[in-house]
């Protein structure tokens, strides 16, 4: 094995200094008698979508937010979908909600995120927020872009100026991270790779920032990296060997930057929800002042 090079992009250090500011804001907060409530709605039992959820309330705990999961069987019907969402969009004590995706197959994404109130929807992929962010207009910015440019920014990254491949169009990560990345305060030139492109390795080869998330495990070796670029691993794959991300270990030895997986967006994804939900409720208490 050749020599570790790359500075590692520390997801676990930069969510606690994410989580230190946010419990200070909530207790300011409490102080004025709000407190913010982040709802889940988990459809199903699947254990990684049931892992991410329990994350998220452990979270909250954490920083002193409160919890209101809604936990569904996995036949629940469209309409009954849609009634727990309504739900949540008039229920007082919560302050923003997510709906934990991927749903199963007989339901409707689309119609259930469309469904929520766009002032509640703390994970920044309803329409209206996803049109906002388009429009350059202010929104709820979805989490997981958001934990990739504050990691790049925590650590010096040039993002200004970068050329960017994103790998994988997901709704969660590939189509929405561009548009926060050629923002002018970002100013980066962004392309989207997927399953169409004709020469993924080239595509990656000449970005200075890449962020994998396609959700393939080790799609992305060493030989596909110029040297001293910044390495994102967002993907997630349940292999028989436990977890895997998009890049494989070796990028390491050529890449400037890597954020590992586990480790590095994915506990930011988690932040920058909780983050969501209390600038919401501070929102509410400009409002009511
Ligand atoms: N409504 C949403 N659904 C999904 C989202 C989302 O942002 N909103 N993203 C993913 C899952 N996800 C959050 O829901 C998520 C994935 C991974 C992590 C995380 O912290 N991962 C850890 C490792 C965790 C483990 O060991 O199992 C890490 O990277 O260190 C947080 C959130 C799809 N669905």
């Amino acid at each position: 094995m050749g020599a570790v090079t790359a500075t590692i992009l520390d997801g676990k250090a930069t969510r606690d200094e994410i989580f230190i500011d946010l419990k200070a804001r909530v207790d300011a907060l409490e102080a004025k008698g709000i407190t913010p409530g982040l709802g889940t709605v988990l459809v199903g039992d699947d254990p990684g979508s049931a892992s991410y959820v329990r994350g998220k309330h452990a979270d909250c705990a954490k920083v002193g937010i409160n919890s209101l999961r809604r936990d569904l069987p996995a036949d629940i019907t469209q309409a009954e979908l849609e009634a727990v969402i309504d739900e949540l969009n008039a229920n007082p004590e919560c302050t923003g909600y997510i709906v934990q995706l991927p749903l199963p197959k007989h339901l409707d994404e689309n119609a259930a995120l469309e469904r929520i109130d766009p002032d509640k929807d703390a994970d920044g992929l309803h329409p209206v927020n996803l049109g906002r962010l388009v429009l350059g207009k202010e929104a709820t910015l979805p989490c997981t872009p958001r934990g990739v440019v504050h990691l790049l920014r925590r650590y010096d990254v040039p993002i200004d100026g970068a050329r960017v491949t994103v790998v994988g169009r997901g709704v969660t990560i590939g189509r929405p991270i561009g548009l926060l990345l050629t923002r002018r305060s970002e100013n980066a030139t962004v392309t989207l790779c997927h399953t169409g492109t004709k020469d993924l390795a080239a595509e990656v080869r000449r970005a200075d920032i890449v962020v994998a998330a396609a959700g393939v495990a080790g799609l992305i070796t060493a030989d596909m990296v110029k040297p001293g670029a910044a390495v994102l691993d967002v993907g997630v794959s349940r292999t028989p060997d436990g977890l895997r991300g998009d890049v494989a270990d070796n990028v390491r030895e050529v890449a400037g930057y890597i954020s590992p997986n586990p480790g590095g967006v994915g506990p930011l994804t988690r932040a920058f929800l909780l983050s969501n939900v209390v600038e919401r409720a501070e929102q509410l208490a400009a409002e009511s002042a």
